[in-house]
């Protein structure tokens, strides 16, 4: 039976007040399952990013609530919300957000330590995102040493590292040639195949064919919703011919 992850109900989120005010999200309602990868499509300025920030915690909605694994995140602390966000998602941002100073194994490994975990733990997982990426051999790296292909593939191990329960990744293929960014596919494709809830947003329609449902969103309000156009067992197939 598959669990309801993430679940929007009713969520806007307004920037500013008065005639400056910018409706980002307008009452959108979305529930994503454990096993589901959901692709995000909509114009520039629809609100695609707005969804990702709120559904993973990193900003509050203006009204309605988001419930992640069950939890409304409307009555969490700032400290409660930061390590529900920890634990349970995965985050690739736009501009990977890693930290410089550090290498991949480490930016990877990151999360789970200031989740507790112990430091040869932590590096074990690491290393297994990034070999998930297929970048494991570039683990000592530190970012200034790696093409920007290669740092966002280090972005997503983060975000897969220690199983995480809900992926986000704003236009995760962006940097990266089709080749790769197919691999990136398949390994988020992968995540919820193993259980994870996926959300993925993206300008390419071809991309979202590696999804099981795509969401379109306008001057942000969901307009339409679809199963993606093609079964991602084509995609690979055709790949592989
Ligand atoms: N911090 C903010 N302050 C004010 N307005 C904002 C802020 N963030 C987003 N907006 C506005 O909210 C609307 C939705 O923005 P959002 O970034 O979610 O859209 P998007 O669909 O992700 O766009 P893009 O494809 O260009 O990244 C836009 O009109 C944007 O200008």
């Amino acid at each position: 039976m598959s669990t309801e992850i993430l679940q929007l109900s009713g969520v806007s989120r307004h920037y500013g007040e008065g005639a400056t005010a910018v409706a980002a999200l307008r009452d959108v309602s979305l529930t994503v399952h454990s096993g589901e990868f959901v692709a995000v499509m909509g114009p520039s300025g629809s609100g695609k990013s707005s969804l990702l920030t709120l559904a993973g915690g990193l900003d509050r909605a203006t009204s309605g609530e988001v419930f992640v694994e069950g939890t409304p995140l409307g009555g969490l602390s700032t400290n409660e919300l930061a390590r529900l966000r920890r634990r349970a998602v995965g985050y690739v941002f736009q501009d990977f957000n890693l930290i410089p100073t550090l290498t991949a194994l480490e930016n990877v490994a990151l999360p789970r330590e200031l989740d507790g975990v112990a430091l040869r733990k932590a590096h074990r997982q690491a290393h297994d995102a990034l070999r998930q990426v297929g970048i494991d051999n570039l683990a000592d790296r530190f970012l200034d040493q790696m093409s920007g292909g290669q740092q966002q593939r280090v972005a997503i191990a983060r975000a897969i590292v220690g199983q995480r329960r809900l992926i986000l990744a704003d236009e995760p293929t962006g940097a990266l040639d089709s080749t790769t960014g197919d691999e990136v596919l398949e390994v988020l494709r992968s995540r919820a195949e193993a259980g994870a809830a996926v959300i993925m947003v993206t300008h390419e329609a071809r991309h979202a064919g590696w999804a099981d449902r795509v969401v379109f969103l306008r001057d942000g309000r969901i307009i339409d919703q679809a199963a993606a156009q093609h079964d991602p067992r084509v995609l690979l197939a055709e790949r592989s011919a």
